[in-house]
């Protein structure tokens, strides 16, 4: 059996996945790997330029074949809001890591990411924002969840903790 030794950090884009994956990691001693880097380097295109010109299915696709040949150990993982649109990629994840579920209610996204021009998101067609992909992804992230953690009004350095103290407590670490 696989051991499953590394912490899988899910949620919406702007929940913090990228930032809590590296803090948390160096507080636990663990390594870091922020599977959108990982995209980049093994199609040498920036995201925005892969979701430019495969659309939104071609770039699930691209991340579902990324995130299936993750092989590490003692890692925190963070990979894309978009991950949860991969079934086989979850499968994988689940089988290698805890999923944890970085909760962030839309009110709390919206102040965080002010809209979503700056940041290259997987939009479907007849998606017309944060809200849509919000109540369209709820349910997938609650569905591959194994923890889920309530971060609105928190700061960086106190969801860190509060992710640590939980792995910490079920035993993930
Ligand atoms: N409690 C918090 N936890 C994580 N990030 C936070 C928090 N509060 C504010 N932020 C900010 O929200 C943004 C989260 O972005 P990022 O880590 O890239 O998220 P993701 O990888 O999930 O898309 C960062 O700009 C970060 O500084
Ligand atoms: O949720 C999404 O549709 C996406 C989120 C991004 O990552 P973050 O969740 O780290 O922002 C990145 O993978 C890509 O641009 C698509
Ligand atoms: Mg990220």
């Amino acid at each position: 059996m696989v051991k499953k030794d590394n912490v899988i950090l899910i949620g919406m884009p702007g929940a913090g996945k990228s930032t809590l994956g590296i803090v948390a990691a160096k507080i636990i001693g663990y390594d870091f790997l922020d599977a959108d880097l990982l995209i980049q380097k093994q199609s040498d295109k920036t995201l925005q330029k892969i979701i430019d010109a495969m659309g939104p299915d071609g770039f699930i696709q691209v991340e579902n074949e990324v995130l299936c040949g993750i092989d590490v150990h003692r890692t925190v993982v963070s990979p894309g809001g978009s991950a949860v649109y991969s079934e086989d990629a979850m499968k994988h994840l689940s089988e290698i890591g805890t999923i944890v579920y970085l909760k962030v209610s839309l009110d709390e996204l919206m102040g965080r990411l002010g809209g979503l021009h700056e940041r290259g998101v997987v939009m479907k067609d007849g998606m017309g924002g944060l809200a849509d992909i919000y109540e369209e992804r709820i349910p997938l992230y609650e569905k591959y969840a194994e923890v889920t953690i309530d971060m609105d009004g928190t700061t960086v350095r106190e969801a860190a903790a509060k992710l640590v103290d939980t792995l910490s407590m079920r035993g993930a670490i």
